[in-house]
């Protein structure tokens, strides 16, 4: 009785899903990122093959850097009334409504777009790391890429493709939330959807992270070994509306300082971005206007409608 109540829970409560990536069932693989982007928008990745050992070494720099003093982290500060996101920013201050967070945002892929002058020279190690871990993220990404081009049922490199091929900039960025004695004034990260193709995230042991799914919020829970990736705007719409972009919001810890590691996958302002011509048919007719990444951000960000 009591094992048929616990499982009868389980069922009930709805988390996540977890794909396991070293399951050598490709196609069961595949089906499972599928529907988890088709229904969440949002999955943890388990056995992904990157090293813990690397990310261990992510997370090191990264709170390295936030722990330095304020004159040193603004060595790489986002320079006054520039254009691009690049640099670090710090943002905390208790204003209702606002945000709670600081952080630091660069380029890290493909090498021509790279400006060093926004990553940090302290830690010293901090380039080595972040060069591993592109490396790494990146095979991840088009892996996982390749899976929902296939849910489309199209070739493996359609999505990759889509998103401007070897032009696609990867970007890094960190968050740190310090503890926040006011949490209920603020928020680290009001909700959003990412305007990108994907992110793949990684987190310290601080949960924060929600997301909104049929009408409720939902923590996503902090899994050591998991690499957690979100579908953003891009892929919806390349996708015809097939995958989710899911809305996401990160909460702060009253006691404890809260950091997210998040990669975003995002193609170059050039590249235009509508359904892939092959998916639309008399049955499925567009649901987007193709409209260039650069306008198509410049919109979102002064809130104007995009078709
Ligand atoms: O802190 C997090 O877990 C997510 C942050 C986020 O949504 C973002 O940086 O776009
Ligand atoms: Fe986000």
């Amino acid at each position: 009785m009591e094992v048929e109540r616990d499982q009868h829970t389980s069922l009930l409560a709805e988390t996540i899903p977890i794909v396991d990536l070293s399951n050598l069932d490709e196609e069961q693989v595949s089906r499972a990122v599928v529907k988890a982007s088709e229904e969440w928008g949002i999955f943890h990745v388990v056995n992904h093959g990157i090293p813990m050992e690397l990310i261990g070494r992510l997370k090191d720099v990264g709170a390295q850097f936030f722990d330095l003093p304020e004159t040193e982290k603004n060595a790489v500060a986002k320079q006054a009334g520039s254009k691009d996101f690049e640099g670090y920013t710090t943002n905390l201050k208790y204003v209702k409504g606002e945000v709670w967070t600081e952080n630091l945002f660069h380029r890290i892929w493909p090498p021509s777009c790279i400006n060093f002058s926004y990553w940090p020279k302290n830690p010293p190690q901090y380039r080595e790391v972040i060069e591993e871990y592109t490396k790494e993220t990146k095979k991840l990404s088009e892996r996982v890429l390749g899976y929902l081009s296939e849910g489309l049922g199209l070739p493996r490199e359609a999505l990759i493709q889509g998103l401007g091929g070897d032009s696609t900039e990867y970007v890094m960025r960190i968050n740190n939330y310090p503890p926040d004695p006011k949490p209920d004034l603020t928020l680290g990260v009001p909700e959003h959807t990412d305007i990108i193709g994907i992110a793949i995230i990684v987190t310290n042991e601080v949960s924060g992270l929600q997301i909104f799914k049929d009408d409720r919020w939902f923590d996503v829970h902090y899994i050591p070994t998991a690499i957690t990736i979100n579908i953003g705007d891009q892929i919806l719409r390349l996708s015809n509306g097939k995958y989710k972009n899911v809305l996401h919001r990160a909460i702060v810890d009253k006691e404890k300082k809260r950091m997210s590691w998040p990669i975003f996958v995002d193609a170059n302002p050039d590249v235009v971005i509508g359904p892939l011509p092959e998916l639309i048919t008399g049955d499925n007719p567009a649901k987007f206007k193709p409209i260039t990444c650069k306008d198509f951000k410049y919109r979102r960000l002064l809130k104007l409608p995009v078709e």
